[in-house]
């Protein structure tokens, strides 16, 4: 299975770009690729600027295919998934510090043939911590045409399998896995109460 960083996005609400953030000893970015690497034979990160990532070894560097002015995490995986050199791929954004390598490793070994394999949390999907098959990329590509972003949108035309919150809370217990850091105040706040959150995240 292939593993698909997103970092293509715009980073407005932070301000500048949020993957490069120090946390701790690493930046944002780091510490997702170092939780990843175990887990997966390629990892594949979607930039339109590969040059601020040159720390970063042993990475497939791929920009976005030019189908769309606006950005969106969208054709960030639509990118990806055409890239990968493997039928499934587990895609995350590179604003989620916390991930856990005990519930993505679960995912991959509890993984049938869904062509969408998805936490489903509080009412919600959590897209952008999921499995997809290369047997999305038509569906995403249909969806792209029609100028319409959201990922859920295409589930109805492929095969999906979620998680239910018991099953995540049994490796982050509130769920710290899927935090995102958009803000400059998530980022104080973040660090402000960094030991906890490593031991919540765990
Ligand atoms: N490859 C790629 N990734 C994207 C694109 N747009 C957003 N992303 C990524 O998708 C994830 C979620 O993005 P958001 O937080 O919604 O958007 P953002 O642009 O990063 O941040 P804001 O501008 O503050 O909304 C992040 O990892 C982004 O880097 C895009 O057009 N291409």
């Amino acid at each position: 299975m292939s593993a698909i960083v997103l970092a293509g996005g715009g980073s407005t609400r932070m301000g500048k770009n949020k993957a490069l953030l120090q946390l701790g000893e690493k930046t944002m970015i780091e510490r997702i690729v170092d939780t990843l690497r175990p887990l997966f034979n390629e990892i594949i990160l979607v930039t339109n600027h590969p040059e601020e990532y040159h720390f970063l070894k042993n990475i497939i560097y791929i920009k976005d295919e030019k189908i769309l002015e606006e950005r969106n995490s969208l054709i960030g995986i639509y990118s990806g998934l055409l890239a990968a050199n493997n039928s499934y791929a587990f895609v995350v954004p590179c604003d989620m510090p916390f991930l856990n390598q005990g519930l993505i490793k679960y995912m991959i070994d509890k993984l049938e043939d869904e062509d969408v394999f998805i936490p489903f949390i509080e009412g919600h999907y959590q897209p952008l911590h999921a499995i997809y098959s290369k047997r999305c990329i038509e569906p995403i590509k249909k969806l792209l045409d029609q100028q319409k972003y959201k990922i859920i949108n295409f589930f109805h035309e492929v095969s999906i399998k979620t998680i239910d919150e018991d099953t995540v809370k049994r490796f982050s217990k509130e769920f710290t896995c899927f935090l995102n850091v958009n803000t400059y105040q998530a980022y104080l706040d973040i660090q402000k109460h960094w030991d906890k959150l490593l031991i919540r995240g765990d």
